[in-house]
């Protein structure tokens, strides 16, 4: 076996700003909705390894969450420093942007990335930009500012150049065995998952209504043979939050957790007995205990 055939196994973290697409990246590389993804910006707040093995590699995706500007409180600074901390321990960085809104948050992202490891400018959104030439410019002015280790475009959405986008990065993890197992998806266990899976329902049935602040605790989490026994609690900041989340005569909570539960069912495949309800913990958003004891 030349060198270059020798198995590879290293971890890659997908950054950018809210929205442009890391989610869906990470999804569509997967094969497997395990990640979070949304219309509205800032879904993701943990970090999540997401496990793709073929036959020469066994990429390790770490999902960063997205900067946030916005919302300046103990939450968002959190955030940062799990930006940072995530990309000095990664072999491989995709910095992800869309093309068609370039500008001063996706600089704020680049002013994290670190210079002395491979960071590749992932241009997502290639199925938008038809024949927008014009773009073309400005992504090269962009990558000026950054010594980007190559520029791909892809579309995650369509599966376009995925497979291109991981040989490119294949060449640049450390030669060495796979780490997990070929079937393994995930390290992060399924108590994480199903909280994962509430919020994503929560912001999608919410809409815009959907507080900022908004976090899903697992309270209970038992298995008796192939049932699951979940109790979660959802999380709001203020009483006049409630209402908005169990929705006339309980009508909202139940329908997002009658597709929350849908959905580990699939996942988890087998039976689930879900209970939901709304608490309120106010300020939570700014409480670094508080966050902590949520495993932010
Ligand atoms: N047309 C098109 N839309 C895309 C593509 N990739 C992602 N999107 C859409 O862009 C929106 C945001 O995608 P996400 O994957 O949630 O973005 P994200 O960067 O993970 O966002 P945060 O979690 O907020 O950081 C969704 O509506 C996606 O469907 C693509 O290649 N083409």
């Amino acid at each position: 076996m030349t060198s270059s055939n020798a198995f590879r196994c290293g971890t890659v973290a997908i950054v950018g700003r809210p929205n442009v697409g890391k989610s869906t990246l990470l999804n569509h590389i997967l094969g497997l909705k395990l990640s979070i993804t949304s219309r509205k910006a800032q879904t993701t707040r943990h970090r999540l390894l997401g496990i793709h093995t073929t036959e020469d590699t066994q990429f390790l995706f770490v999902d960063t969450p997205g900067f946030q500007q916005k919302h300046i409180n103990a939450l968002n600074r959190n955030l940062n420093r799990t930006v940072t901390q995530v990309l000095s321990e990664v072999d491989v960085v995709l910095f992800v942007i869309e093309p068609m809104h370039l500008g001063d948050a996706d600089r704020k992202v680049l002013q994290l990335l670190p210079k002395n490891q491979p960071v590749f400018l992932v241009v997502n959104k290639a199925d938008l930009m038809g024949d927008k030439g014009n773009l073309l410019p400005l992504i090269q002015d962009f990558d000026l500012e950054f010594p980007f280790t190559g520029i791909i475009p892809v579309s995650a959405k369509k599966n376009l150049y995925l497979d291109e986008l991981l040989a490119a990065v294949r060449e640049h993890l450390p030669e060495q065995p796979a780490i997990y197992g070929e079937d393994e998806l995930t390290d992060r266990n399924e108590r994480f998952l199903a909280a994962e899976m509430l919020r994503e329902k929560i912001f999608r049935l919410l809409g815009d209504e959907v507080p900022y602040s908004v976090a899903v605790e697992i309270e209970k989490f038992e298995q008796e043979g192939n049932l699951r026994r979940i109790h979660a609690a959802i999380i709001v900041d203020k009483d006049s939050q409630k209402p908005m989340l169990i929705g006339k005569g309980g009508e909202k909570l139940k329908r997002i957790s009658t597709e929350a539960r849908q959905d580990m069912e699939k996942l988890f495949g087998g039976k689930i007995w879900l209970e939901t309800w709304v608490k309120v913990k106010s300020g939570w958003a700014d409480d670094e205990r508080a966050l902590k004891s949520l495993g932010y």
